[in-house]
């Protein structure tokens, strides 16, 4: 079985570009877990591009899934994350001037702070996943931290210039996902996966959750979100067996 975390961080981004009260992410949570979802992922970003401390505030309380929170290590958002103990927080890397999210976490270059994050976060009952390139030496630093699951950015295969390069990125990811079993973690895998590219990564068996929101979002605009994440489930499903 394969799970899917619908990120909704871009219904915020449409609220967030009129100052409206409208889209309501929550509203998106509740659509997207009546159509598969198995958890509901949203970044509160240092800067609140997109979801704010209130969707955060209201999504850890009505919920039938799971809430996976997207944070920095931030202070403030640590204590955020603290308070209210959501099921699963994920660590990532954040540069205010990024379109988005860029690589995964350098975990090796900084383990006093992350595994200091990882044991508050995981002290509060809260499942911590480190959001990590493809790489061994990081995965080697993301087990050293004590986080039970990693998310592997997915970036790279998503962008890939040419089929070549595609099939370089996802024989890493496999590798990745091997290794990563290894040293007793839970894989998850997300960023810029679509309905056209989905199926490769949802095929890789260890992979246990692929989080996806860009594209379902983006697809939601056209055929409504439920369908949107109906169809994304459905190829995962598919593909994964
Ligand atoms: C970590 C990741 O790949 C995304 O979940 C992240 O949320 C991207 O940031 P934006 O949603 O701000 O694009
Ligand atoms: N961690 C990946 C995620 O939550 C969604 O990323 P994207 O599908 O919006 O690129």
């Amino acid at each position: 079985m394969i799970a899917l975390g619908v990120n909704i961080d871009h219904v915020a981004t449409l609220r967030q570009a009129r100052g409206t009260r409208y889209p309501d992410p929550i509203e998106a949570a509740f659509v997207a877990e009546r159509a598969g979802a198995d958890a509901i992922t949203a970044h509160l970003r240092e800067d609140r591009r997109h979801i704010q401390d209130r969707d955060i505030e209201i999504l850890s309380q009505i919920l039938q899934t799971r809430l996976n929170l997207e944070m920095a290590v931030e202070e403030g958002v640590l204590r955020i994350a603290e308070r209210l103990s959501p099921s699963d927080c994920c660590l990532v890397p954040e540069r205010r001037a990024e379109l988005s999210t860029e690589g995964g976490l350098d975990v090796a270059g900084q383990m006093p702070r992350i595994k200091e994050a990882c044991q508050r976060l995981a002290k509060a009952g809260v499942r911590v996943s480190l959001f990590v390139d493809p790489d061994p030496f990081q995965l080697e630093a993301a087990a050293e931290t004590g986080a039970p699951v990693v998310e592997l950015h997915t970036g790279r295969y998503a962008n890939a210039p040419d089929t070549a390069k595609r099939l370089e990125e996802l024989g890493l990811i496999g590798s990745a996902v091997n290794f990563a079993e290894s040293l007793g973690l839970q894989v998850n895998a997300g960023h810029g996966l679509d309905y056209h590219n989905v199926q490769a990564i949802a095929a890789i068996q260890g992979i246990r959750e692929l989080n996806i929101g860009h594209a379902i979002v983006s697809h939601a605009v056209f055929s409504g979100l439920g369908a949107a994440v109906t169809e994304m489930k459905r190829l995962m499903l598919e593909a994964h067996g």
